[in-house]
């Protein structure tokens, strides 16, 4: 449905997406996830036709979205940022003002209905919640029937019970055939929403592939965390067996073990500790997740 190759995008001396490429099946739910500044909002931008790119080709629906810009616009609907949103209509008058742009749309109720917006239709959009507000905004992106929907950071700053709702709006606009491209920075919204993810980081595409499949790849793997003294030097920890990779976390209070043979793993640690005459604190163990494989590619942690 979307073909991107090779797009890039430089600001001033800021490489902001670097060679990206990428396909989005029909009918899919596609992530794009990162930390901030990683390019998310300028690859989608690019993407949906807002921006053009430096270098590079975009075709969604077998139309050049740089050339074809009008036809794309068809095609695609672009979820607003809640601040975009004009504060002294009502939420029925945003819908009609919307649907006027364009000559064929869903009706107005039907879209109240499907975004759980009904008891609010004659309220001004500024006392509408943050999920209430996000539920229009999409509502709005899809008053036109698109076929592709883009949806920046969705539930960026919402309460975790108006997060979910809008995860259900998101699996039924799925359901009904719409393919999604949605960039988030929470790895349990890319776990939960996303068919495939692709991880980006400064600019670049680092992998591409379903959840279960980013998590295989460290699938035989432990996490092992623990506290140590300060100016501990960590290196040491690289010859204990089984340990794949170090890495200093929460500020360089906290280690981080990813190993493949967690008992040996741990039973060397503890001789060393031992033997070494430092305390280890706070030990814990767990398997790898969606945020260990984004550690491991790019040595970085993935906030919330
Ligand atoms: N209009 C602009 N002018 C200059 N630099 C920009 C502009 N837009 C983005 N950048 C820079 O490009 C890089 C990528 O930004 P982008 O907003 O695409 O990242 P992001 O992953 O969407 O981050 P966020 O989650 O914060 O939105 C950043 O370093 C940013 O500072």
């Amino acid at each position: 449905m979307i073909r991107v190759r090779h797009i890039s995008k430089r600001y001033r001396d800021t490489v902001a997406v670097d060679d990206v490429s990428l396909d989005v099946r029909e009918g899919e739910v596609f992530g794009l996830l990162g930390p901030n500044g990683a390019g998310k909002t300028t690859t989608m931008e690019m993407v949906e036709g807002l921006r053009p790119p430096d270098t590079g080709e975009i075709v969604i629906d077998g139309l050049d979205v740089v050339r074809e810009r009008q036809r794309v616009k068809k095609v695609i609907g672009i979820q607003l940022q809640a601040t975009a949103l004009f504060e002294r209509l009502t939420v029925r008058e945003m819908l009609r003002l919307y649907a006027s742009f364009y000559g064929e749309t869903q009706p107005t109720q039907d879209i109240l209905s499907r975004f759980h917006l009904e008891e609010k239709a004659e309220d001004w959009v500024k006392h509408l919640s943050g999920g209430q507000k996000q539920r229009l905004a999409i509502g709005l992106a899809v008053i036109h029937d698109p076929k592709v929907l883009f949806l920046d950071e969705p539930t960026t700053g919402l309460d975790p019970q108006a997060r979910r709702g809008l995860w259900d709006i998101i699996h039924t606009l799925q359901q009904s055939g719409k393919t999604i491209v949605l960039s988030t920075h929470y790895m349990e919204e890319a776990e939960a929403l996303c068919d495939r993810i692709a991880i980006m980081d400064a600019g670049k595409v680092i992998a591409l592939d379903t959840p279960s499949g980013l998590i295989r790849r460290l699938d035989s793997d432990s996490v092992v965390e623990f506290v140590v003294p300060d100016g501990l030097d960590v290196s040491r920890f690289q010859s204990l067996a089984g340990v794949k990779r170090v890495k200093k976390v929460d500020d360089g209070k906290g280690v981080q073990l990813l190993t493949d043979a967690l008992q040996q793993t741990l039973k060397e640690l503890i001789d060393l500790s031992e033997h070494g005459t430092f305390k280890i604190n706070g030990l814990r163990t767990r398997t790898a997740t969606l945020e260990d494989v984004f550690l491991h590619l790019t040595g970085k942690r993935l906030k919330d």
